[in-house]
């Protein structure tokens, strides 16, 4: 298995006079939960779409399983096994969990025109819903009567269902509250547990503590840091964040997240 299965190298991202990404490098290690945390404009999101296909870079290079990709829109970084759950969910309220489940890509047969597979998408959906112990009544259920937490992580096992190998979470948690976070933390444990390789996006150095085993700093376009979690205090990322303190140095036999 490859260790590390994002490597972002010296990305730059210009939008007019604005430099969004000015030289940012990263890795993300397989079968781990890796944090990007920064301030409001860090150049974070930017990031991200790159990654998803939604931007294409100035320049640099991103590696997936080691190999040079180049996406030229979301749907060719999906193809590539790469899923992304943004704030917005993304979902559609009138229809049910296991058609959101399946949006746009439904299953189909053909007896002279297209038929939905529809016994078959509602029992996978079923099952995806009972092996990721997602709390919903039932899949049949249309998402706009599911609570926000729900509708998060029911947007999580659709990213799940689709992902081949990772999942990209931006703020997943943002507008939940504790119990509902809690929740949607608990799911994103088991899918990192089921194997893949998850990257948050997290204003919540507290949930980046509790979840993430590598944190990112973003300031103003570029990584400043990378620490294994374990090896930095909630206060010293505020104070990286923020600039307050300009590096944390790396703990005995810990290098700084390569
Ligand atoms: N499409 C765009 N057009 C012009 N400027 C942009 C665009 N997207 C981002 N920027 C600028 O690039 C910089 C980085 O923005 P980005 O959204 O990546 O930051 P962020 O760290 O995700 O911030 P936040 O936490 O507020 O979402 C900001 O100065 C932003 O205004």
């Amino acid at each position: 298995m490859n260790d590390i299965k994002v490597e972002v190298s010296d990305l730059r991202k210009r939008f007019g006079s604005v430099e969004a990404l000015r030289g940012a490098s990263l890795t993300v290690r397989t079968g781990e939960v890796t944090a990007i945390v920064g301030d409001n404009g860090a150049g974070k999101s930017t990031l991200v779409k790159c990654l998803t296909g939604l931007y294409t870079p100035d320049s640099g290079e991103i590696r997936i399983d080691g190999e040079p990709v180049q996406f030229s829109s979301p749907k060719h970084a999906r193809a590539a096994g790469i899923e992304t759950v943004y704030q917005d969910l993304a979902l559609c309220d009138q229809l049910s969990v296991w058609q959101n489940l399946y949006l746009e890509r439904e299953l189909t047969r053909f007896i002279g025109f297209p038929m939905l597979r529809r016994r078959e998408m509602q029992r996978e959906a079923h099952r995806l819903v009972s092996d990721l112990a997602v709390n919903v009544p039932s899949v049949n259920r249309p998402v706009k009567r599911l609570s926000g937490g729900q509708r998060q992580a029911v947007a999580i096992a659709r990213g799940v269902m689709w992902a081949r190998g990772m999942i990209i979470l931006d703020e997943p948690t943002a507008a939940l509250g504790l119990r509902e976070t809690a929740q949607v933390e608990a799911l994103i444990q088991r899918v990192v547990d089921g194997g893949q390789t998850v990257l948050v996006v997290s204003h919540n150095f507290e949930q980046v503590k509790r979840l993430s085993s590598q944190v990112w700093v973003m300031r103003a376009g570029n990584v400043v840091q990378g620490v294994r979690t374990d090896d930095v205090t909630g206060e010293e990322l505020v104070g990286l964040v923020t600039g307050a303190i300009p590096a944390v140095s790396a703990r005995a036999g810990v290098s700084n997240g390569r």
